[in-house]
């Protein structure tokens, strides 16, 4: 099947097939595919360095990349830089959060406006300060305060708020529950579930199986860069022991 020209009504949110990733000469992923349905919440795991990190940067086009097909609602965008992948609805929330330390939370959350969707039929619904402070009630203190000053949890919340100024219709999270407090984690999956009854499709890289569960209907279990697994929640605790990675997510 060739790809459509322009995005369709009844095309996925995303679709993934053979995907494979470099990071210079170094091959890191190996003919990946993944959907991800449109108001669909889908988990991406596996141990440290299987490669989720650099399926996010491969879809977004952080990484280099190849694929038979990578399309958003139908539309091609493996020729795309990331900047035009952004304003078709793809918001991303890196690993290491790139907060802007010397920049205020309402700067950041500012340039978060700037850098999104930008137009009605990309965009995903839309937001304000007062919803993400609404979304992230800690975030609504501390505005005037320079992100260099916030916890780490609150850097996350961050992240994720100035990703979703800009109006996505599709949200990449890199496993957004690392390296903050379980009150965190347990705040960033309210947060989440909103997310996701508000309509928005979720791809979440992520090794806390509590939040997984929580949000996620399907995953897909990566090994070295290649597919080893794919399926409904449920059988990935199974799936996770087999590939000798329980515990780890
Ligand atoms: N910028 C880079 N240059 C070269 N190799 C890299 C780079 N970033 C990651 N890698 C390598 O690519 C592989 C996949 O890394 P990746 O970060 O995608 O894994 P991950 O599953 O997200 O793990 P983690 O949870 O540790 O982030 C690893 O072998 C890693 O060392």
């Amino acid at each position: 099947m060739t790809a459509s020209p322009v995005p369709t009504a009844m095309a996925p949110m995303l679709e993934i097939d053979g995907l494979d990733a470099w990071y210079g000469e170094a091959q890191i992923l190996f003919g990946l595919s993944l959907t991800v349905g449109r108001g669909e919440a889908v988990a991406l795991v596996g141990r440290n360095g299987a490669g989720k990190s650099t399926t996010l940067k491969a879809i977004i086009g952080l990484a280099r990349r190849r694929a038979r097909r990578l399309a958003l609602r139908g539309a091609d965008i493996a020729a795309l830089p990331t900047h035009a992948i952004a304003r078709l609805g793809v918001g991303y929330v890196p690993e290491d959060r790139r907060i802007f330390t010397e920049l205020t939370v309402a700067e950041n959350l500012d340039l978060g406006r700037r850098t999104g969707a930008s137009d009605a039929a990309s965009r995903g619904p839309r937001w304000s300060v007062e919803d993400v402070v609404a979304l992230f009630p800690n975030l609504g203190g501390m505005l005037d305060r320079p992100g260099g000053q916030m916890s780490g949890g609150e850097q996350q919340m961050l992240s994720v708020a100035r990703a979703l100024m800009g109006d996505p219709a599709l949200l990449l999270l890199d496993e957004p529950s690392e390296g903050v407090a379980p009150i965190v984690v347990e705040q960033m999956i309210d947060a989440l579930l909103r997310l996701k009854a508000s309509g928005l499709s979720l791809l979440i890289s992520e090794q806390n199986s509590a939040l997984c569960e929580a949000i996620c209907e399907r995953a897909y279990l990566i090994e070295q860069g290649e597919l080893r697994w794919q399926g409904a929640m449920d059988g990935l605790a199974a799936a996770s022991e087999t590939a000798g990675i329980f515990g780890k997510i």
